[in-house]
């Protein structure tokens, strides 16, 4: 068979079931190229209907690079050609699989089957990271890739080597399927809020049951989520209701992480203002953005970007967060202030955002005054049930691994809890070591693995995948309990840096990974930080169904007792919240450094904590805790000051070096007036800063400084004095009735600790006020 026919029957067969077929064509960069040419003009796919995704500017299609393969996220194209000569990203394999129509091909440009593992390409430069170079990166993502491309039914693998012979065809792909009966067309509910019309533009069952379910955002107070894979239709969804909304006189703001990805949400908008009538302006000239309705409907939909739409502009009656999973939780919740709220969510990876949505975000909505409702669609529209393309791109992309399922581990651990009155054997949770060559041969481990830290990290993406199996920095350990992982941790080694590459670095230089060497060296100028070797704790998780029994503490031990004599200390960086900061410093962590600024992705500032396991570990640890302590009051008042104190006293009370408090006897004057009138503090900060600091460092080591304070006594005092807010502000925030009343509990505060931290003269000078 030519190349010619294998692409035409294809097509054929893909138009034919409703469904996507997958053409792999290997050998020489441009010849295949040329050859997915052809292919797409014998299977009758038009050069303007194809995007190519790719580093070639000589093809005839329209290009998107692999590092923008994003931008795909919500668009649909008869025949995308990948081009994974230069670089083959995971992620962009599983953008581009997820922008083919039904009925349309994805054709995958990649060097020899047999050879590609084997080569080392753009994206595994990007995992050789200092001391290592590419060619310690190894190739198991693509061995696996391969294997699964010459397994799954629908995909056609063509040789068609330097373009001088004849191609060669391994397979052609066809599945020969039995011919399908077109579903029932979808039924409007009984008795619907929205316009019937609304309901006859939906194309699926689930869709009829999602729109219904947004007639909730006509009431102020709810939310409704929807959940669904790619291409359920649930964008669309949300536009059948903004513009039923709109029909309603109702005005609708929606948001998303680029306008293009809710542009079906603007489409179905659209279409239903205009099947009314009631479409205000002249479509070809009007901002794409921006809908209004004709004055008697009143209403309109507009689009902003995520942080303008966070401020709620001109009080919108509903906001549609469309790919909400992408957005940061903390932008997020800013949404719960809106009378109602929907919000879209890919369930799976797809979006570069894993599971962060259902992580994080829905905990703090069902704790919101809105009510919510869930609607999940099922139903594919862009192609039929159970495409072979997807089923392959879910299998190749562990897309929807997920940890064990809970009755397999409920078990595990329940010993160290000793309040679940569960036997359990301690013996029977193992700590493994697992290299990449054991995740390979054992699919239900890898996608346990896998699915573990998706399940529970804000941030886990296909790429994540292609990491932990060749990157020659990361380590995976876990503990398994009847051989299901329940605790797992992804490991890097850090430092142990060359000398030319530290004052690179030191000078202001990029170095890949090593992100704490990095920070300590570059923004803390510590050219020596990357001296000694560490192990960063990348990522660690505990299955959801057997946390806050010491899985976690006891993963960490195990792998501090494995590298304590090969590393000088053990790290981790992430968004700081006080459960973590807890979790982190009861295992032996200090904190050194917080971020300045937010994190993109988790919304939280960052923490960055050691652990020394040697001499030259506990160097750097002591120095930089130190450091830290010093700058950490004037931090707090000028980029930390909207740090939520919770998170200052954790940070703090995890800091390891108390600084010393070097007051004045002037200055402990005026912290001891400070007892009879706050206002005191106004005229010299710097004392009380610095008593909080070190009260709250040394409340951490279990002393007798803990008890001095309760927690919100705790927070006045950061809020005062550490992030030096307004004492209205402080008032308002921590609910004191009056500003005396918030002065007034200033004073107290400080009482406990001058009795603790205060010499003699400071006792003497006491007496005189009581
Ligand atoms: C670099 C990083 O990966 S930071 C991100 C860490 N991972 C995550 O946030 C993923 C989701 N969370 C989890 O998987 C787990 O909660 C882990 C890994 C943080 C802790 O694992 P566990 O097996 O529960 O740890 P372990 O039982 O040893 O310690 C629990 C303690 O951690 C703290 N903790 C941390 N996070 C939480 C949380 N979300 N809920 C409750 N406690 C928490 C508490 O102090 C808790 O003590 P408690 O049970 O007495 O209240
Ligand atoms: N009711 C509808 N009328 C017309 N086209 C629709 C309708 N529902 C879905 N579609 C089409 O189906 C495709 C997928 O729909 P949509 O973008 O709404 O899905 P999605 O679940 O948001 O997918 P994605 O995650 O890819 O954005 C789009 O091409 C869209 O135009």
């Amino acid at each position: 068979m030519t190349l010619g026919r294998v692409a035409a029957a294809l097509r054929e067969e893909a138009r034919a079931t409703d469904e996507r077929r997958l053409l792999v064509l290997t050998g020489d960069a441009t010849a295949t190229r040329e050859a997915a040419a052809d292919a797409l003009d014998a299977a009758d796919v038009d050069a303007p209907e194809v995007t190519y995704v790719g580093e070639s500017a000589d093809t005839p299609w329209e290009r998107v690079p692999q590092a923008r393969a994003g931008d795909l996220l919500g668009t649909t194209h008869a025949a995308l050609v990948l081009d994974c000569h230069e670089e083959c990203r995971p992620n962009a394999i599983g953008r581009a699989v997820g922008a083919v129509d039904g009925g349309g091909l994805l054709v995958l440009c990649v060097p020899p089957l047999g050879s590609w593992p084997e080569r080392r390409d753009a994206f595994d430069e990007t995992l050789a990271v200092p001391p290592f170079d590419v060619a310690d990166v190894a190739g198991n993502f693509r061995t696996r890739l391969v294997e699964l491309l010459r397994a799954h039914p629908g995909i056609a693998i063509v040789d068609v080597g330097d373009g001088t012979a004849d191609p060669s065809v391994e397979r052609d792909g066809l599945t020969d399927p039995a011919p399908r009966v077109p579903p029932d067309p979808p039924t409007a509910p009984e008795d619907p809020a929205f316009p019937v019309d609304v309901y006859d533009r939906c194309l699926t069952d689930d869709q009829v049951a999602a729109v219904e379910a947004l007639e909730a955002l006509d009431e102020p107070g709810n939310a409704v989520v929807v959940e669904a894979d790619r291409g359920r239709g649930k964008s669309s969804a949300a536009g059948l209701a903004a513009g039923a909304l709109a029909l309603g006189g109702r005005d609708v703001l929606v948001t998303a992480p680029q306008y293009r990805g809710a542009a079906e949400v603007f489409a179905r908008a659209r279409e239903v203002l205009a099947d009314a009538d009631a479409l205000a302006g002249d479509p070809d000239e009007d901002d794409p953005e921006r809908l209004e309705a004709t004055d008697d409907a009143g209403g309109r939909v507009r689009f902003e970007r995520p942080a303008t739409a966070a401020e709620l502009p001109d009080g919108p009656d509903a906001v549609v967060v469309d790919e909400a999973a992408a957005l940061p939780v903390r932008l997020l919740e800013r949404f719960l202030d809106t009378p109602a709220a929907a919000f879209t969510t890919t369930v799976h990876g797809y979006e570069g955002a894993g599971r962060g949505f259902s992580v994080r975000f829905r905990d703090r909505l069902y704790e919101s005054d809105l009510a919510v409702r869930d609607v999940s669609m099922t139903d594919p529209i862009r192609y039929a049930a159970g495409d072979p393309v997807e089923v392959w791109a879910f299998r190749a992309l562990l897309l929807d691994a997920g940890p064990a399922v809970d009755p397999l581990v409920a078990d595990a651990g329940a010993d160290t809890a000793a309040a679940t009155g569960t036997d359990g054997d301690p013996d029977s949770v193992a700590y493994r070591a697992f290299d990449a060559a054991d995740l390979v041969a054992d699919e239900h481990l890898l996608r346990e693995v896998f699915g573990l830290l998706v399940a529970a990290h804000y941030q886990t993406e296909p790429d994540d995948l292609a990491r932990l199996l060749d990157a020659p920095n990361v380590a995976v350990r876990a503990l398994t309990y009847e051989g299901h992982v329940v605790s797992v941790a992804l490991l890097a080694r850090e430092g142990a840096l060359p000398t030319d590459l530290r004052a690179h670095m030191y000078e202001g230089g990029r170095v890949r990974g090593n992100m704490i060497p990095d920070v300590l060296t570059s923004q803390l100028r510590d050219e020596r930080a990357a001296v000694p070797e560490g192990l960063r704790v990348l990522r660690i998780a505990t299955h959801h169904a057997v946390r806050s029994r010491g899985l976690g503490s006891r993963l960490l031990s195990e792998v501090r007792a494995e590298f304590a004599d090969d590393v000088d200390w053990l790290g981790t960086g992430y968004g700081a919240t006080p459960e973590l900061l807890r979790f982190w410093q009861g295992n032996g962590f200090s904190t050194v450094h917080l971020s300045t600024t937010r994190n993109e992705s988790s919304g939280e500032y960052s923490a960055v904590m050691l652990a020394p396991t040697s001499d030259a570990g506990r160097d750097l640890a002591e120095r930089h805790g130190r450091w830290f302590a010093d700058r950490v009051g004037a931090m707090l008042s000028d980029p930390l000051a909207d740090m939520d104190p919770d998170v200052v006293r954790a940070a703090l009370r995890s800091a390891d070096v108390a600084p010393a408090l070097d007051l004045s006897e002037w200055e402990w004057r005026l912290l001891v007036g400070m007892t009879g009138g706050a206002g005191i503090f106004d005229t010299s900060p710097r004392p009380l800063r610095r008593l909080t600091v070190r009260y709250l460092v040394d409340a951490g080591d279990g002393g007798d400084a803990e008890a001095l304070l309760n927690p919100r006594q705790e927070r006045l005092l950061v809020r005062k004095a550490l992030q030096t807010h307004t004492w209205e502000a402080v008032a308002d925030d921590l609910g004191f009735h009056s500003l005396g009343q918030c002065m007034r509990a200033l004073g107290e505060a400080v009482r406990p600790l001058l009795s603790r931290f205060g010499d003699a003269n400071v006792e003497a000078e006491l007496e005189r006020f009581e």
